[in-house]
């Protein structure tokens, strides 16, 4: 039996404890918060982040205690708000066992280092890049608590470690596929939330299919130029966690970074849409990231840096569109 903990209770990291107890692991949820924690345990309910779910499987539990938490786990899932990644899994660094496969569910690039999640997850527990796992794909946490029928992807550049995460979270509803590309991933899933705040917001404006479709397609062109700048395969843009996060997230009120933007183009500002949101929005720090990368890697990033002029300056939405293209005519 593998014993597998998830470090942060939210409405992924809880549903993703629930996918992983459904494929037949122990599963130990660790969170901050002694009412999540007593709830998992205790009631086997999250009705913190996961109210939808009445009745999460017994082969769940749940500590407030790091080093328990973490003591025989054979593979670790982080599932904490990206930016505060850095902070809690430094707490962690002495206590992962030698062993351990650790892999993120995280989509958010660090505001104030521009680095990746690999990036944040290897340098704060110093684990070799062979033990560390990006898991991205079109993954609305709702609809999989409900368990319907889902695929992700695991990157390691270990291709053997990452079969062995596969197959520690495949189940009759959750299919996983293995990459080498951790970097193509991690540009994918931290990426698409920007244009999802752009989608949502033209949505919210009132504005329909053939915007949100020139939105998402030229996003995705940046997300694929900017991710191979990086080191990326441009052909993970093309797949589950490219185009099917896009089409997943860009599409979704269930998504919390489309809700944001549509929020936004409804007119409320960045602090209420912050207010009203109903879990973090990984979007909104990742926006000013996505601009220094851009800047760093010589590529053209116009629509990261139009939304960064909504959450920066407030421009509507209308600006923000006008602000996708230049002045003349440019080739596809
Ligand atoms: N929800 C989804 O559908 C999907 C989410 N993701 C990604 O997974 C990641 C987690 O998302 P999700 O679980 O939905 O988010 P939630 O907003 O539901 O939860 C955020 C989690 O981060 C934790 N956290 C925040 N600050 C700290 C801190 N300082 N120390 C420790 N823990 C902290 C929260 O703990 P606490 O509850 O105690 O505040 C909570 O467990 C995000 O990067 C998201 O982009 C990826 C795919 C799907
Ligand atoms: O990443 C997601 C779906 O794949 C979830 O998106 P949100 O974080 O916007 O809810």
């Amino acid at each position: 039996m593998t014993n597998v903990t998830v470090l942060g209770a939210g409405a992924w990291g809880t549903t993703f404890g629930q996918v992983l107890a459904d494929a037949g692991n122990n599963v130990t949820m660790w969170a901050i918060e002694p009412e999540i924690v007593e709830g998992i345990r205790d009631h086997h309910h999250n009705g913190v982040r996961l109210p939808s779910v009445a009745v999460l499987p017994n082969n769940m539990t749940a500590t407030g205690d790091r080093a328990e938490a973490v003591r025989d786990a054979d593979i670790i899932i982080v599932a904490i708000a990206a930016q505060f990644a850095r902070v809690a899994l430094q707490e962690f660094k002495d206590l992962i066992p030698k062993t351990a496969l650790v892999a993120s569910l995280m989509k958010g690039i660090e505001r104030s280092t521009g680095k990746r999640m690999d990036e944040v997850v290897t340098e704060t527990l110093d684990l070799p890049a062979e033990r560390f796992a990006a898991i991205s794909g079109p993954n609305l946490s709702k609809q999989i608590a409900d368990r319907e029928p889902a695929a992700t992807v695991v990157g390691c550049t270990d291709l053997d470690n990452a079969r062995t995460i596969a197959a520690a979270c495949s189940t009759d509803y959750f299919r996983a596929f293995v990459t080498r590309d951790v970097i193509g991933l991690e540009m994918c899933g931290s990426l698409k939330n920007v244009v999802a705040l752009a989608v949502g917001m033209a949505r919210g404006a009132g504005y329909g299919e053939n915007t949100a479709a020139m939105i998402e397609t030229r996003g995705l062109a940046e997300l694929t130029a900017l991710g191979a700048a990086a080191g990326a395969d441009p052909k993970t843009f093309a797949g589950l966690a490219g185009v099917g996060d896009m089409i997943a997230t860009c599409g979704s009120p269930l998504s919390r970074n489309y809700t944001f933007g549509s929020n936004l183009g409804k007119g409320l500002s960045v602090e209420e849409a912050t207010k009203v949101s109903n879990g973090v929005a990984e979007g909104v720090p990742t926006t000013d990231a996505v601009v220094a990368l851009g800047k760093q890697y010589g590529v053209a990033t116009p629509l990261a840096t139009a939304m960064s002029h909504v959450l920066s300056d407030g421009i509507s939405c209308a600006q923000m569109l006008s602000e996708l293209f230049d002045e003349g005519i440019s080739e596809e």
